[in-house]
């Protein structure tokens, strides 16, 4: 089975259309207002106005109140949450959307959070410690053991020179890049997007590989 492909912390339409270019399956929009990658409703409805069809935009929030997550979906048509704080599986399944739940490896047990998430369509294990913000390019240890009762999307610190050995030792649902591919906060380098595709693709790029 290939690998899927998330972009996460796309700021601008041009990063959405080339990552979706690129061979993404989905891109994520970061409404954390504390982050050098966030975007607002207005951004957001551009950015997604620019992808083609089957790619995925995903939303992603970070403890943020209910009322604030409800008024991002009621202006943008998001297809998936991301929750990066201590949501409650209660809250995350509160807006009847599917919902990934990410857990920060520096620190954070995924066994725990596997288990209090057990409506989650995946878990996002991330680099940085629990509590702390996504995008931070810190790696975890991919030869952990791993929880077995959600798809996995491997995150933090992946780049088109590690993302191979992460996929041969995981062997994750997806895997998700954001500073690995930029050339400033926030801002997408369309090559580097393209390379870390076409790395994914030719580690696991066809059914059966
Ligand atoms: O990217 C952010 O700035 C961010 C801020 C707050 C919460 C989550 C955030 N990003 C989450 C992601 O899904 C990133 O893609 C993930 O942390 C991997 O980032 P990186 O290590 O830079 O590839």
């Amino acid at each position: 089975m290939r690998t899927r492909i998330k972009i996460c912390g796309v700021t601008r339409p041009e990063d959405a259309l080339a990552a979706a270019e690129a061979g993404a399956d989905a891109i994520g929009l970061v409404f954390h207002a504390a982050s050098p990658r966030a975007v607002d409703a207005a951004m957001a409805g551009r950015i997604i106005d620019r992808l083609p069809p089957l790619v995925a935009a995903v939303g992603l929030f970070m403890d943020a109140p209910r009322s604030r997550v409800v008024a991002v979906l009621d202006q943008v048509p998001l297809d998936l949450l991301q929750f990066h704080g201590n949501e409650p599986a209660d809250y995350c399944e509160s807006f009847h959307r599917r919902y990934i739940k990410s857990v920060g490896m520096a620190g954070g047990d995924a066994f725990a959070v596997a288990a209090a998430h057990p409506e989650a369509s995946a878990l996002l294990l991330d680099g940085h410690a629990p509590g702390d913000a996504g995008g931070s390019g810190q790696t975890f240890d991919w030869g952990s053991m791993l929880p077995d009762t959600h798809r996995i999307i491997v995150a933090g610190g992946l780049r088109a020179d590690n993302v191979a050995a992460a996929i041969k030792t995981i062997e994750p649902w997806g895997v998700d890049c954001s500073s690995g591919v930029e050339s400033a906060p926030g801002i997408k380098d369309r090559r580097q997007v393209a390379a870390f595709c076409q790395e994914v693709y030719r580690v696991k790029g066809n059914a059966g590989q």
